[in-house]
């Protein structure tokens, strides 16, 4: 039986195992994924990203290629998620890194559909993010507190709350309130404010996970959801969030999104250990 290879990296410290299963022969369980994300039991992460080719998942987008190489997403609560920006990101510089793409352009594909992307010589990366669709208004409660909101699908949901207070002071530590009839299946919520002319300041809490230092197609949610606001077909903004700063471009049919990555380990799981948490 061979060796079970992980990588641990992050992208604006939002960080991830990523798991190369070129043969798609690995039985990546909920319950596996949960014990590598814990942070006691585990590797500890805030999500897995299992590399397989298109022709491994069933549910693939009619637009991803079956022989390229697809991001196989789960949160650290086990469930799948459409899309992820800043594990692309990693899951890009992890592609290039191993010679499994010739890069420095290439389609990676996720549930979200296929996606470009770019790596850049200084380990950054830039996504093609799609389209970033405005589908409604809601509000999120924080502490009692409610909070009006723009519902922003980004292949995956987004609820993004332009704040006036300093979003340092709201506690993320429970699961903000949100619309179960809008949010079906859960929400992304994000409260940010403007800091400057070229840069809002966000925080973040993930649907699958809590609240992590970073959210790539967060940041790109309260982009869409700041120039909707300001009836801006169009711009682009950095955004500051707690593990560092990326750039998003909207434009009237995509959105991308630029920042760093970075891998800090590799290694092998446990056999043993591996067995036991399935
Ligand atoms: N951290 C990600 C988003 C991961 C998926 C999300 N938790 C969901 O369930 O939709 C990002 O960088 O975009």
């Amino acid at each position: 039986m061979r060796d079970i290879e992980f990588v641990k990296g992050h992208g604006t410290e939002n960080d991830f195992v990523v798991l190369p299963d070129v043969d798609a022969q690995l039985d990546l369980t909920a319950a596996r994924v949960r014990a590598l994300c814990d942070r006691n039991r585990g590797l500890g992460a805030d999500g897995v990203l299992r590399v397989v080719r298109g022709s491994a998942v069933e549910d693939a987008p009619s637009d991803v290629d079956p022989d390229g190489w697809f991001m196989d997403y789960r949160n650290a609560d086990g469930s799948t998620a459409e899309m992820c920006g800043n594990g692309l990101r990693l899951f890009a510089a992890y592609l290039v890194d191993v010679g499994l793409v010739d890069g420095p352009e290439f389609v990676v594909g996720t549930r979200a559909g296929a996606r470009p992307v770019r790596t850049h010589e200084d380990g950054s990366v830039t996504i093609q993010m799609g389209p970033a669709r405005i589908f409604g208004r809601s509000q999120a409660t924080v502490s009692g507190s409610a909070f009006p909101g723009v519902a922003v699908d980004v292949g995956n949901p987004h609820l993004a709350c332009l704040i006036d207070g300093d979003p340092a002071d709201l506690d993320l530590t429970v699961p903000p309130g949100r619309d179960p009839v809008l949010f079906p299946h859960g929400v992304n919520v994000e409260f940010f404010r403007r800091k400057g002319p070229d840069a809002i300041q966000m925080r973040v809490h993930e649907r699958g996970v809590g609240e992590t230092r970073a959210c790539g197609t967060g940041t790109v949610a309260a982009v869409a959801a700041l120039l909707h606001l300001e009836n801006e077909p169009s711009g682009s903004s950095y955004v500051d969030i707690l593990g560092g700063r990326v750039r998003v471009e909207i434009t009237e049919d995509g959105s991308t999104l630029t920042g760093p990555t970075a891998q800090v380990a590799r290694g092998n799981l446990d056999r043993k250990w591996w067995e036991s948490a399935s």
